[in-house]
């Protein structure tokens, strides 16, 4: 499906064509904008797709990167600083807890939660005792992720690290944020529906778009729909993969992966934009 194909998601469109200064536009970056590479320090934004936010970027209310990533490691692995029309972006990162502007420059981030500290300390040893001890483990300061991507059996290794996992971030108070081949122990002091529906709020958007492709993104799909339930129109995306299947029943325009979002993004530019 390469069409919208829901009565909301054709409501939503009408409204975004009829007022697109009142659209925000939010994008999921790894799966959605970046393509999924084994190495997390290796992804890119899809140039085609930076090209296309460049022109969205003076037409929309604001276009924004809703992430569980760090805010800074997003704008870095998505060269967003300094393209023309991205000049009033936002980049909330970590699901929210990190914010970064372009109009004000560095990254605001509240002091990461000491819970995680702790959890890191007691990783090592958990996964040596699992047989795990090489597994790729990416820092991000308020979460710890445990990748599988690349190795013999991802699966398998998710299934031996999943009762553990969630028992050593229990008893920290963080909690465990599943996605392909990952998961992720975190603070859980905000999600990306927190964050989404608060940059709605903030720019005071008449409707909204939201594309992703994973488990984290279902909490941003939840705020859309209590959204439309309040009036305020909503496209939801999907960047669907055979790796996850979860959110295409729950959208309006299903994409395969992050060059099909491209090539629609830039087709909504040249549908909108100058
Ligand atoms: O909210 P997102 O922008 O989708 O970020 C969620 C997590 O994505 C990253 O992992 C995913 O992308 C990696 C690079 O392509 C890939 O190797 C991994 O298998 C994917 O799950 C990232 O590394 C995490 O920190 C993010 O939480």
């Amino acid at each position: 499906m390469t069409e919208i194909v829901t009565a909301a998601g054709a409501d939503a469109m009408a409204a975004i064509r009829r007022d697109p200064a009142g659209t925000l536009l939010a994008l999921d970056f790894d799966g959605t904008l970046a393509p999924i590479v084994d190495d997390p320090a290796a992804a890119r934004a899809n140039p085609g797709a930076i090209a296309a936010l460049g022109r969205l970027g003076p037409v929309f209310a604001r276009v924004a990167i809703v992430t569980g990533r760090p805010a800074e490691a997003a704008l870095r692995l998505g060269r967003f600083a300094g393209v023309p029309g991205l000049e009033a972006m936002t980049i909330l990162g970590q699901y929210g807890a990190e914010r970064w502007d372009a109009p004000s420059g560095p990254t605001v981030a509240p002091p990461p939660p000491r819970a995680v500290g702790e959890v890191e300390h007691a990783l090592p040893d958990l996964l040596e005792g699992l047989g795990l001890g090489d597994l790729r483990v990416e820092h991000k300061s308020r979460a710890i992720v445990l990748h599988t991507r690349g190795r013999r059996d991802p699966d398998a290794d998710l299934a031996t690290l999943d009762g553990p996992v969630r028992e050593l971030a229990a008893r920290h108070g963080l909690m465990v944020e599943p996605g392909k081949s990952v998961v992720e122990i975190r603070s859980s002091e905000t999600d990306k529906g927190v964050a989404l529906r608060g940059l709605q709020r903030e720019t005071g958007a008449r409707q909204v778009v939201f594309a992703g492709d994973d488990l984290g993104d279902l909490p941003a799909y939840d705020a859309v729909d209590r959204m439309r339930t309040e009036g305020i129109p909503g496209l939801l995306v999907a960047s669907a993969s055979h790796e996850q299947d979860a959110l295409v029943a729950r959208s309006d325009l299903v994409l395969p992966g992050p060059a099909a979002v491209a090539a629609w993004l830039g087709s909504l530019a040249d549908d909108l934009a100058a």
